[in-house]
């Protein structure tokens, strides 16, 4: 049965060939994305982007930087390839690929800035390393960050919050902007992801920072 939705699932996104990368393993785009998204601009990925809704926001209002939501759940991302069609986003790609694999995805400082949303908070100690504010991942993005690259973090989840500002501490990086009450705070411009709405409409503070690399 999960095999025949995971083939279902396949064709489907391939509807959104133009839009949607599929990309299990390998290297064959790294290196090349400013050539794939047809511009030399600033390049942001959002890792774990989910249904889209951030990435498709951010993408329509800054039509000049170029942009790719990374995703591992192919039915997650088929939701996103749909909000993205619609919009006619020649600015997005979505990818269908594991942050684990970041290094084999870009090149070495081919990124200008990641976006981390609501990321899942692996409670359990014996699994922080899956987290993807843990130093093993923040040593991958400073391979793929350019000079002044940065991370913009936000999470609904005071302890994973907590254990993040200590790992971009002890790897020496430097921090901004950090919140403990995001919409209850000065900062302008924010846009919500489909987690942050569900977690504010429940009253629940949201925590961000950016990271500087
Ligand atoms: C809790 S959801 C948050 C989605 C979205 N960022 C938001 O704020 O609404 C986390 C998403 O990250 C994806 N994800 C988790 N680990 C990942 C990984 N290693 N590589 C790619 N995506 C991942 C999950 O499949 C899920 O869609």
């Amino acid at each position: 049965m999960r095999l025949r939705r995971k083939a279902w699932i396949g064709e489907a996104i391939k509807e959104y060939s133009d839009l949607v990368i599929l990309l299990q393993s390998g290297n064959a785009y790294q290196g090349r994305w400013r050539e794939i998204l047809g511009r030399d601009a600033p390049l942001h990925v959002e890792l774990g982007t989910g249904r889209g809704t951030f990435i498709t926001d951010l993408a329509a209002l800054h039509r000049s930087t170029n942009f790719i939501g990374m995703e591992a759940v192919p039915d997650v991302l088929y939701n996103a390839a749909q909000k993205a069609q619609f919009r006619e986003l020649n600015n997005l790609k979505l990818l269908l690929a594991d942050v684990n694999n970041i290094l084999d995805i870009f090149a070495p400082g081919e990124v200008n800035r990641l976006y981390i949303n609501f990321c899942d908070p692996w409670p359990k100690r014996r699994h922080a390393k899956r987290r993807l504010t843990h130093a093993g991942f923040l040593a991958k993005y400073k391979v793929i960050l350019a000079l002044g690259g940065e991370l913009f973090f936000k999470t609904d989840n005071i302890k994973l919050f907590e254990f993040s500002l200590n790992q971009f501490a002890d790897m020496g990086l430097s921090l901004g902007n950090i919140t403990f009450d995001l919409h209850n705070s000065s900062y302008e411009g924010n846009i919500m992801t489909e987690y942050e709405a569900k977690f504010s409409a429940l009253g629940q503070p949201i925590y961000r920072c950016e990271v500087r690399f």
